[in-house]
């Protein structure tokens, strides 16, 4: 079984396509997770238990663990979340020549996915794309405000710079194991890349804290009912105060969010 297909049973098992992105921030946890051997691991943790049953997969972003005691922070998150069944979709955004991949793609040793730069082409994310039991989503429209700034430059063709992404992608999808990157906040391109690549699944990031377009996300970010529409700050932090009850504030917007993206699938 590859990725897609574990991620459609899980997407069956829990009724959910949610993302619960789990960007540890360190300067926004609850001052009492602070004085533990590993703040974000112990807010982690607690944060999987509240969410995992509306958690279609879990999605850690590498930015928020990027030191020594990250890293450890990391590994405990990606085991105990595998303990309770859910995929991790590690959030690196990585590429580089093929010799330096080869080495990122040990990340795949732990995470079941990976999201991945496709601007030095093909053999910049090839060691990635070998792994084919492992998914490999490809950033094409970004959900930030810049994200047009260079993937909505238009080619010799009259295609935009995203769109020619995404037919690559089609193209290097051997292995059915390749999906693609796509902000809610841009319903439109959604749409047509939609249209375009019919097949490949999508991350959809940017509702919640970005204001993105849920019902678009979810119309047009499944590929015959798998998909993944990601939430970090508005799930992991929607406990307003520093209080104990951070993780049952978590559980509530995790479910809410899979409540209200189920209205549209
Ligand atoms: O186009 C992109 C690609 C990745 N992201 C990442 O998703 C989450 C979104 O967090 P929110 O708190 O829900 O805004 C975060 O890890 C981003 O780095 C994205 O937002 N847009």
């Amino acid at each position: 079984m590859g990725f897609f297909d574990d991620l459609r049973d899980r997407i069956e098992a829990t009724d959910s396509v949610v993302s619960v992105g789990l960007d540890a921030d360190i300067d926004r946890l609850p001052d009492h997770l602070l004085d533990k051997d590993l703040p974000r691991w112990a807010f982690n943790r607690r944060i999987i238990d509240a969410t995992h049953e509306h958690a279609a997969a879990f999605k850690p972003n590498a930015a928020f663990y990027e030191d020594e005691d990250g890293w450890r922070s990391l590994r405990e998150t990606i085991a105990y979340a595998h303990g309770k069944g859910v995929p991790v979709l590690l959030d690196a955004k990585r590429a580089d020549i093929g010799n330096t991949t080869r080495k990122y793609a040990d990340l795949l040793d732990d995470a079941d996915a990976i999201t991945v730069n496709p601007y030095m082409g093909r053999d910049s994310i090839q060691p990635f794309l070998s792994r084919e039991d492992k998914g490999v989503f490809v950033l094409c429209r970004t959900s930030n405000p810049g994200g047009a700034d260079l993937q909505s430059l238009e080619l010799d063709t009259g295609e935009p710079l995203y769109e020619r992404v995404a037919a690559l992608c089609d193209l290097w999808n051997e292995h059915g194991n390749v999906g693609l990157v796509v902000g809610a906040t841009g319903p439109d391109e959604l749409e047509h890349l939609r249209e375009q690549v019919p097949d490949l699944p999508f991350l959809v990031p940017g509702v919640g804290a970005q204001g993105g377009d849920a019902e678009a996300a979810v119309e047009f970010g499944l590929a015959d009912g798998v998909g993944l529409v990601n939430s970090s700050r508005g799930i992991i932090f929607a406990g307003e105060d520093d209080g104990e009850d951070f993780d049952k504030a978590a559980g509530q917007a995790a479910k809410r969010l899979k409540n209200r993206l189920n209205q549209y699938r």
